[in-house]
Order: structure tokens, then C-alpha cells, then sequence
């Protein structure tokens, strides 16, 4: 999509809207044409030259007038404009959102978060500014054809050294943008990387901390703070000289006219109305000038802004970003794509039957960036199994699950839900159907019941039996505030332990067929890990559940246990048969033995 293609489609979003508006700004800039014929009027008056005759008191009544019509315009302009540019506005981030929204949880967003916001807040205003510039410019456009049609009738000659300054400024401009267009992306560029960092810095202090790297992430900031400092300066010197040669050239122009309707003057073909006159539409020019130049400059600033709202959408169609919708995530095209994709294969998320057979084949992803992930897995899960998946760092386990349950996209691979082909993991494998806690839990900045719940209703005493299954009675027991302790960011900190039952308990609250947890004991302490796991074997009912653990006591429940290794299944079986027969898993074994010594 090229810029003005994006321009287009944010103007025909609203089009009635945009037109109302395009109309409002016309009025506003062609008003000034009036006051300026009273002007000429009132000074041809005293010579004599008028051809109104309404005296001195009509003149001042028809400038009140003409005043009185332009601020009603003005403001009626503003209304209009508010309106366009926020629904512009919120159209693109909507858009935007909904698109994250829809990615794989684990690569929603290709940048840091700290950039994504730059990108839903700076990109997205940039755009609007320049849609909402291009108004003036038919507004201008109709003040230039009006005036220079009255003033071409005046004298044709000092018209052309009117419109001439116009004529330069443009090119200067033209033959200026690409060069503020290369500052420009680099003063954005080197402002995501600040508020990237600081985004960094503030969710890992603890690691920063423990590392003892304040000094480096320091320096590192002033780096990116230095950059930042010289290429904004470049960005603004280039935007200021700009300006500058716009004023200055109109001023120049301005020279030339006096010096021009001097002789004129003297000669007696101009008349001091005709002077006033075109003295007070140069002022009008003036703006017509630097806001065409703005115009230009904030188009270019656009083309900047759509690359990088484009990075935002990943590959997928430009058009996404300007589809037409409701500014409502939950209604309109949102939803009903949401049903019938749910509805295509294997029921919705609400109503798959009961698991009997999970079959993944040729279950293959690989991280773009490092070509690394998993290959051709091929596994089976029954119904009420407790599956875990095991294997050495970097094996791929965490990689297969958030493949299966669609959360990075699979390269290939089918995934069977009782002999159903499951289309879009992502939305199949949510509550009723799936639940799952990830290895890194986070931790929101509420209470801790709302960090259990996250919405989900109380009921039934579904809550102290998830927090039982999880073994965190004790722990809520000894919390200041029970339940309602504040945690996350503003609150208490939870250990790794607590922060792994608390997510453990989040996910046993909701009601699922199939329970995945990722690593979910390897901070707490042998008896506690004993207790979860016995508790979470007994509590489960008839659910499935597929663990990622290399710790002897989830193991020892297991059913049926898969090694992974390099990204492949390297064995499958009981612990009895794997402890025969497979090194890789004896490894494990003997090496959660001595982690434990
Ligand atoms: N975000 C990522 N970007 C690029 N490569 C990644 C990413 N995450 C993991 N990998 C690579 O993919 C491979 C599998 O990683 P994965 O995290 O699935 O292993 P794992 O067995 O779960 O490891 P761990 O026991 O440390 O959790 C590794 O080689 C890893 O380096």
C-alpha cells in the first residue's frame, strides 16, 4: 500500500464525514476573502473609489459581520475535525488491536511492548495529522483560486510575483522530504528503543539486579538516550529550516510586491484599496505556504508511520489496517469470524465433546530467528492421561506445547481432537476445552483472588478447591490480607514457588478437559512438589493433562512420558521402560537425584 493509497482509505473511511468536514475548512479559509474586499472598499472610500457607499459605520458592520460568520465556521471546523480524526483514529488502532489480538499469543507482537505503544500511539496520531491536513489543503486550494481569480482581475503582474514565493517553496520542499523522511524514521526508531528499554528495564529489575548489571543496562540507556538526542535534533533542525525557508521566501515575495505597487502607484493604475488588498491576502498566502509545506511534511511523516504500523501486522494485507468496522472489538466482523471459525472443526470452544483421543502428527515450528524449535513430532494423548514431556534444556518442550496449543503458529503439522482436525489451535484450546499455565507466570497488579480468578465467576467452592489442588492454603494463610493481598507489580512479590501455584490455581479454577502445565514445580521444594502433584493427580478428575517437567515427582505420576531431544521425540514409554532403555532420560533421572542432594 503505498502512502497515498493509505491516505485515501482513511479519508473514505468516514466519507461523508471527511466531505462535511473538507466543507467546514473551505468556508473557514475562503471567509478572509470577504473582509479583505471590505478593506479595499473602505480604503478606496477615501479616495473616493468605492463602489459600495455604505460609509464608514457600514464598512465596520460588515468586518463585525464577516468576523462573527468565520468564528462560527471555525469552531463548527474544529467539531468536524475532532470527530473525523478520532474515529480515523480509533479505526487504525482497533485494527491493529484485533490483529494482535488474533496472532499466537507467544508472537502477538513483533517488537517490544514498548514499542508497540509507541507504535498504537505516535504512529497512529501521525496518520490522522496528515488526513486531517489534507482538508485544509482543499480549503487553501479554493482560497488560492478565489483570490487569484480577484486579484489576476487587479493586475496580472504583481499577482504572478504573489503566487511565485508558493511556486518555490513547494519544490524546496519537494526536493527536502526525503531527507526528513530518513530523520524522521530515525528519530522514531531511536525513541522506541528509549521507552523499549525502560519497559525492560522496569519488568526485569530483579534480574538486572541479581546479575549486578546496573551499570551496563545505565550506560546502555545513555547510549540510546544519546542517539535519541542527536537524531532528534537532526529531525526538528530539519523541520525547523523548513520553516524557515518557507517564511523567509514569503517575505521575499512580500518585498517585491511593495516595491512593485510602489511605481504603480505613483503612476496611478493601482489604487490604495487594490494595495491593502493584496497586502492582506499575502497574509493569507502566507499560511496557504507554510500549510501546503506542512501538508507535504506530514505526508511524508505518514508513509514513516504506516511502515512501521505495517511491522505491527506482521506480514499479513496492508488493507487490515484500514478495514471498515465497528470501533467494537466484541461486535461486528469480530465475533461472528470468531463463532464460525470455532464452529468449523471440532465444535466451539464451549462444546467439544469429551476427549478420548489427542493426536498431533508432524507437529513441526522453528523461531525465524534461529531456526531452532521442533520437527516432525507425532504424539498421542488418551482421554484422562497424565502425559509429561521431559528432556534437556532447550529440547523443545516448551516449544511443542505452545505449538500445540496454538500459541506460536505451526509450520506444519495436524492436530487431531477425537479423529477432528482442530483448524485454529488458538481458539480451540481455551477454557472449556484447555487450560494452560505457562513457565513464566505473570502476575497482575490486583488482589490475589483476582489474579486466581481473571474474571471467571465464584462458584460452587470452585476456588478454594483450586487453591487446595494447588497447595496454597498455607501460603494464603500466612498473607496479611489472605485472598485479598495485593500482588503483581504494586503489590507483594511472590516467590517463583508461589507464583507457579498461584498460576497453577488459575488455571484449576476454570473447568477444562485438558490441563497442560509448563514447568510448574521446578521453584518449589521437594515435599511441596510431592504434595502438588499427588493433589493435582487426585483433584483432576477425569482431565487430561500433559506436564512439561524433568522432576522425578511429576515422573513418577505419569503415565506415559515423552523425551525430547534437539527438537525431536527421542523415546517414548513408562519411566520403568525409558529408565531401561533410554541414557537421555536416565540422565534426567539420576541428575533430578543430585539436584535434590
Ligand atoms: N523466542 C525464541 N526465539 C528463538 N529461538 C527460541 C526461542 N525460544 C526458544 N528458542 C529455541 O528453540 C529451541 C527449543 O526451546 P524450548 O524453550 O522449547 O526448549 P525447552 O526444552 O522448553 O527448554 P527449557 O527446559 O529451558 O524450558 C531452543 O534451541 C531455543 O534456543
Amino acid at each position: 500500500m503505498t502512502t497515498f493509497q493509505y491516505l485515501i482509505r482513511l479519508i473514505t473511511y468516514r466519507t461523508k464525514l471527511y466531505v462535511f468536514n473538507a466543507l467546514a475548512w473551505s468556508i473557514i479559509y475562503l471567509v478572509p476573502i470577504v473582509p479583505g474586499l471590505i478593506t479595499k472598499e473602505f480604503f478606496d472610500s477615501l479616495t473616493g473609489n468605492d463602489s459600495l457607499k455604505v460609509g464608514t459605520w457600514g464598512i465596520i458592520a460588515l468586518l463585525l459581520g464577516a468576523s462573527v460568520a468565520r468564528v462560527v465556521v471555525i469552531v463548527l471546523g474544529f467539531i468536524t475535525d475532532v470527530q473525523f480524526r478520532f474515529r480515523m483514529g480509533m479505526m487504525l488502532r482497533r485494527n491493529l488491536l484485533q490483529h494482535v489480538l488474533k496472532q499466537p499469543g507467544a508472537r502477538a507482537i513483533p517488537v517490544s511492548p514498548g514499542e508497540a505503544i509507541s507504535h498504537f500511539r505516535d504512529d497512529v496520531d501521525q496518520s490522522e495529522e496528515a488526513a486531517s491536513w489534507s482538508v485544509d489543503i482543499f480549503g487553501l486550494t479554493c482560497f488560492a483560486a478565489v483570490s487569484s481569480y480577484i486579484l489576476v482581475g487587479i493586475d496580472l503582474q504583481m499577482t504572478l510575483l504573489v503566487f511565485l514565493p508558493l511556486v518555490i517553496v513547494v519544490s524546496v520542499a519537494q526536493l527536502s522530504t526525503s531527507r526528513l523522511q530518513k530523520y524522521r524514521a530515525a528519530s522514531r526508531e531511536s525513541t522506541s528503543r528509549v521507552t523499549g528499554a525502560i519497559s525492560e528495564m522496569f519488568s526485569n529489575v530483579q534480574a538486572i539486579q541479581v546479575a549486578g548489571a546496573e551499570e551496563r543496562v545505565i550506560e546502555r540507556f545513555r547510549q540510546f538516550n544519546d542517539d535519541r538526542r542527536r537524531t532528534m535534533l537532526k529531525d526538528k533542525m530539519m523541520g525547523q529550516m523548513l520553516d524557515a525557508v518557507f517564511s523567509n521566501t514569503v517575505n521575499l515575495g512580500t518585498g517585491l510586491i511593495l516595491l512593485v505597487a510602489g511605481q504603480k502607484m505613483q503612476s496611478g493604475s493601482f489604487t490604495i484599496g487594490d494595495f491593502s488588498l493584496f497586502v492582506y491576502y499575502l497574509t493569507f498566502i502566507t499560511t496557504i505556504i507554510t500549510n501546503v509545506g506542512t501538508f507535504i511534511t506530514h505526508f511524508k511523516q505518514m508513509g514513516v508511520a504506516l511502515v512501521r504500523l505495517l511491522t505491527l501486522l506482521q506480514g499479513a494485507p496492508a488493507r487490515l489496517l484500514t478495514l471498515k468496522d465497528t470501533l467494537h472489538l466484541r461486535e461486528g466482523r469480530g465475533a461472528s469470524a470468531g463463532n464460525s471459525l470455532a464452529g468449523s472443526v471440532a465444535g466451539s470452544a464451549d462444546d467439544a465433546p469429551p476427549l478420548r483421543t489427542l493426536e498431533v502428527s508432524g507437529l513441526s515450528y522453528r523461531f525465524p530467528e534461529t531456526g531452532r524449535g521442533i520437527e516432525d513430532v507425532r504424539l498421542q494423548l488418551k482421554g484422562g492421561s497424565f502425559t509429561v514431556v521431559t528432556g534437556t534444556i532447550g529440547s523443545g518442550k516448551t516449544t511443542l506445547v505452545r505449538t500445540l496449543l496454538g500459541l506460536l503458529p505451526k509450520d506444519e503439522g495436524t492436530i487431531k481432537w477425537n479423529g477432528r482436525v482442530v483448524e485454529d489451535p488458538a481458539t480451540f484450546f481455551t477454557p472449556a476445552n484447555s487450560a494452560y499455565s505457562a513457565q513464566i507466570p505473570r502476575m497482575y497488579s490486583d488482589t490475589l483472588r483476582n489474579n486466581i480468578l481473571l474474571g471467571q465467576r465464584e462458584e460452587n467452592g470452585m476456588l478454594e478447591e483450586a487453591i487446595h489442588a494447588a497447595v496454597m492454603e498455607y501460603d494464603i494463610e500466612h498473607l496479611q490480607h489472605g485472598l485479598e493481598t495485593m500482588i503483581g507489580p504494586r503489590g507483594v512479590k511472590l516467590s517463583g514457588g508461589q507464583m507457579q501455584r498461584t498460576a497453577a490455581a488459575r488455571m484449576l479454577v476454570r473447568d477444562a478437559q485438558l490441563y497442560v502445565f509448563d514447568d510448574l514445580s521446578s521453584a518449589l521444594d521437594v515435599e511441596t512438589e510431592q504434595k502438588l502433584w499427588e493433589r493435582l493427580f487426585t483433584s483432576r478428575g477425569d482431565a487430561t493433562c500433559l506436564v512439561v517437567s524433568h522432576r522425578r515427582a511429576a515422573l513418577a505420576h505419569a503415565d506415559h512420558i515423552i523425551v525430547m531431544n534437539e527438537g525431536r521425540i527421542e523415546a517414548e514409554g513408562t519411566a520403568e521402560e525409558l529408565l531401561r532403555d533410554n541414557a537421555t532420560f536416565q540422565e534426567l533421572w539420576s541428575g533430578d537425584e543430585r539436584a535434590k542432594g
